[in-house]
């Protein structure tokens, strides 16, 4: 059995809804532990609980990389198979999140994340200030999305960078696998910037923005191994398969998608292929970074985006490093985390 490497994990029925409120604060050696609550159906409270430490870990990681002083943690309220979350539920199980998260004195923050809304973080907010990204109206950052986009195309230049001599991302091949809140507007971004694009949705009424842009429709099957310069996953996890592997004929892929590897040594067989892989925490970080900044060091949206940009430096750096070892990126990623936590324990005696 793996050991605990967290400093604290609550779980508790929730006293209002009933449901399992698991919230996971994986590390504070950088400052404060953040990440989102994940409002999410199990089959099993354990999967969720799983979830959580995984996730808040990841978060933990996530923070150190981007250079944030922030730590990681997870909220997931477990939703048993049949149980419909109605609008009554659903506040219930938000009050119960938003106690959970006041117990914890400020050494966790809260925020959006699968199954949650800027909407939700408001009423989570009427119980806690430790919340992140409610509605701009209700004095959030609101919506991470759009800098999760602008964060995803500054890790694409340092990209299309090491790939090409140029950051200029005209005429370079983007093939993108999911065209929601962050893909669809990325799509943009990118079609701005002159490149050449492939898009894919399972969703069909993906297609008429697509057009719009003057992208390229396909399947996301044929997306995700069309030959293209660098493959962009943002939908959901786990596409980057062993099986996948030897079916891709891209030069690298960078994504926000969380958790693109079906399993941690796709990341090497990526590797041995010559296909550059950056890992996902890296590239969607600017959602976090832009609420930080914004709520937290209350700078402004121009300030914020500096930030968000600096991605790219990031980026290129741990490219750098990871060729300069001759180690994957995900590899040189980690370490720079480990690194970065170390020294803030060092710096910080136990009390
Ligand atoms: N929103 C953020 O700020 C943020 C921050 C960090 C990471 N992420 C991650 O980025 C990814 C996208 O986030 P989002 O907010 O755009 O989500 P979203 O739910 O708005 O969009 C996901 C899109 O993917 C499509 N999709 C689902 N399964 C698919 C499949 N098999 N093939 C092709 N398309 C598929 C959906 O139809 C939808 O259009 C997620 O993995 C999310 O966890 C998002």
């Amino acid at each position: 059995m793996p050991e605990l490497d967290h400093e604290h994990v609550a779980i508790r029925t929730g006293p209002r809804s009933g449901l399992p409120v698991i919230v996971a604060v994986h590390s504070t050696a950088l400052g404060q532990a953040v990440g989102g609550c994940r409002v999410w159906r199990y089959a099993d409270w354990r999967d969720g609980l799983t979830d959580a430490l995984r996730l808040s870990a990841g978060m933990t990681a996530k923070c150190a990389v981007a250079g944030l002083a922030n730590g990681g943690g997870k909220t997931v309220v477990a939703v048993p198979e049949g149980t419909e979350l109605d609008p009554a539920l659903r506040r219930r199980v938000l009050e119960d999140v938003a106690d959970a998260v006041a117990s914890l004195d400020g050494t966790y923050a809260t925020g959006p994340d699968v199954g949650t809304s800027p909407e939700d973080m408001a009423v989570i907010g009427e119980r806690t200030a430790h919340v992140f990204c409610r509605p701009v109206e209700r004095g959030g950052s609101g919506d991470s999305s759009p800098a999760t986009a602008l964060g995803t195309l500054a890790a694409l230049r340092a990209v299309r960078h090491r790939l090409h001599g140029t950051p200029a991302l005209k005429g370079a091949r983007v093939s993108l696998v999911g065209l929601g809140s962050v893909g669809l507007r990325l799509a943009g971004l990118l079609a701005e910037e002159g490149a050449e694009l492939l898009v894919s949705d399972i969703d069909p009424a993906k297609r008429a923005p697509a057009r719009e842009l003057g992208a390229t429709w396909t399947s996301p099957g044929q997306a995700l191994t069309a030959e293209a310069d660098i493959l962009v996953p943002a939908a959901l996890g786990g596409i980057l398969t062993g099986d996948v592997v030897p079916e891709l004929r891209c030069a690298a892929i960078a994504g926000p998608a969380n958790n693109q590897l079906a399993t941690e040594p796709v990341a090497d067989l990526l590797h041995e292929r010559g296909i550059l892989w950056v890992p996902d925490y890296v590239v969607s970080a600017g959602g976090a970074i832009n609420a930080l900044a914004v709520e937290l060091r209350h700078e402004t949206p121009e300030e914020a985006r500096v930030r968000v940009e600096a991605i790219e430096h990031t980026v290129t750096e741990l490219l750098h490093e990871a060729e300069h070892r001759n180690v994957t990126p995900a590899r040189a990623a980690t370490d720079l985390a480990r690194r970065r936590l170390d020294a803030a324990r060092a710096r910080r005696p136990v009390t």
